[in-house]
């Protein structure tokens, strides 16, 4: 069973076209990940938790409205403000509809941790592209800690999930290096009696761990001998509120910062940016390349890493992205393969095959758009080669997103340097992460012509 959603009814198809220099400075919403959590985390306190700069995108929105239904007191104070009053660890209340997770795997994925972990049912639905997504993942451990998964298409959405009454710590390695999976598996633990642990082959995103120490868990990590890394989270701790101030989300500054690089004369500053080292990988990538990227004014804001960038266009060359950093940049390969595209020589990303079960196929839409846009690309089950055209991009192509925000922005953004106008089949998905998208890049000099069905 697929369940409609109401965005699916509303596609409406843009272009970008080849626009003069990209000039001003800009401020990208806040982070995604942070804002969920903040949002989930501040549910499981006593108390108000307020937070200045959340992502008012659809995926967040729909996770606002998932904590309401499950209890705890989620409020709109002002643009970007939201208090939160939480229920405490252990007492969230039975959803009496299903819960609608939109397109949004972080919502989904971490919100059945959070269920897994309570003694209560709910169902998890979401729309055509979440549906197709692997649940598996989370199902496997949640079901060693006592949770009850039915999911009749074969651990996909639309599914029902009973949580443990008392549930069991445990300790998972787990086989995908995933933030998701980490964090679900944490959230269920935050309920269990006793440590749980999880063990990542590869260190991911560790916005849970920082924020659930500044909520009043206790966490620890670990390097263990064989160089995986062990978090340590002890259960039943008592939530404190905490003021949350959201950084800047920096895979949604990927998309300026990259039309900034390929539009000729260019020249823009992105304010306020977090370049935790987990998500940072796009930007070393970048200027390793060769991009003409200044990170500024270097700060810590709200326990995270922050920093301006002013992004100056520059001939780019390719480069081999080592498979130990995709985890830093798992989001930002559709853009990249863009600014490869206008690159000088081949750019080679490898160890990439999570991008297979993101919002779409990555790889394969990625491909796909590349080649009706005049690129030459090489894909594998886990990698992606893309022939840099130095600046000569063709352009012209009718782009298919798949429902996938992050496909269809960085098609746009290749449009505004390509030769021909570059079309997408339907922006209405980039507000799921990056609402005001279109008009900030108007503001620095982008043109893009809707088309609305
Ligand atoms: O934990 C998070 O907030 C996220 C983790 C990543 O997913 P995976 O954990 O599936 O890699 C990322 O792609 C997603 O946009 C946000
Ligand atoms: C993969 C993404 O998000 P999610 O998994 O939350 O749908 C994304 O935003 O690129």
């Amino acid at each position: 069973m697929t369940v409609a959603h109401p965005s699916q009814n509303s596609t409406s198809s843009l272009s970008a076209e080849p626009s003069h220099a990209l000039t001003g400075h800009l401020r990208v919403p806040g982070d995604k990940s942070i804002s969920h959590r903040a949002l989930i985390f501040g549910a499981l306190t006593v108390g108000e938790t307020k937070i200045t700069g959340l992502l008012e995108g659809e995926d967040v929105l729909a996770t606002a409205e998932i904590m309401r239904r499950l209890g705890a007191e989620v409020t709109r104070t002002g643009e970007g403000a939201w208090s939160v009053r939480g229920v405490g660890v252990g007492a969230l209340r039975e959803p009496s509809q299903p819960l609608d997770f939109g397109n949004s795997g972080t919502g989904a994925r971490l919100i059945m941790g959070l269920v897994a972990g309570h003694p209560i049912t709910a169902t998890f639905i979401g729309d055509a592209s979440l549906s197709r997504r692997p649940m598996g993942r989370v199902i496997t451990p949640l079901s060693q800690m006592g949770a009850v998964f039915h999911a009749p298409e074969g651990g996909k959405l639309p599914l029902t999930l009973t949580g443990a009454r008392e549930a069991l710590p445990i300790t998972y390695r787990s086989p995908v290096a995933s933030a998701q999976v980490k964090s679900a598996v944490l959230l269920a633990g935050l309920n269990a009696r006793g440590v749980t642990t999880v063990i990542e082959p590869v260190p991911t995103r560790d916005h849970t761990e920082r924020m659930l120490r500044a909520f009043g868990a206790h966490v620890e990590t670990e390097t263990l001998p064989d160089g995986a890394l062990a978090i340590h989270l002890t259960g039943q701790p008592e939530l404190h509120p905490c003021p949350i101030v959201v950084p800047g989300d920096p895979s949604s500054a990927a998309f300026p910062v990259v039309a900034a690089l390929i539009v000729p004369g260019s020249e823009i500053v992105v304010e306020g940016i977090t370049l935790n080292p987990h998500r940072a990988g796009l930007y070393t990538t970048l200027i390793e390349m060769g991009g003409d990227i200044e990170v500024m004014n270097q700060r810590e804001e709200g326990g995270e890493p922050v920093a301006d960038l002013r992004v100056r266009a520059s001939q780019l060359h390719g480069i081999e992205v080592p498979p130990e950093r995709a985890a830093s940049m798992i989001d930002e390969y559709p853009v990249l393969a863009i600014a490869a595209s206008f690159a000088s020589g081949q750019t080679i990303m490898r160890g990439i095959h999570e991008l297979r079960v993101k919002e779409s196929d990555r790889i394969a839409a990625t491909a796909a758009g590349l080649r009706l846009n005049g690129i030459k690309v090489h894909e594998t089950e886990d990698s992606m080669t893309v022939d840099g055209r130095e600046g000569h991009v063709d352009g012209g192509g009718h782009v298919v997103t798949h429902m996938d925000h992050r496909i269809a922005m960085s098609f746009l953004v290749m449009g505004l340097a390509a030769h021909k106008p570059v079309t997408v089949d339907d922006a209405s998905m980039i507000a799921t992460s990056f609402p005001n998208f279109i008009p900030l890049m108007r503001e620095l000099g982008a043109i893009f012509v809707g088309h609305s069905q």
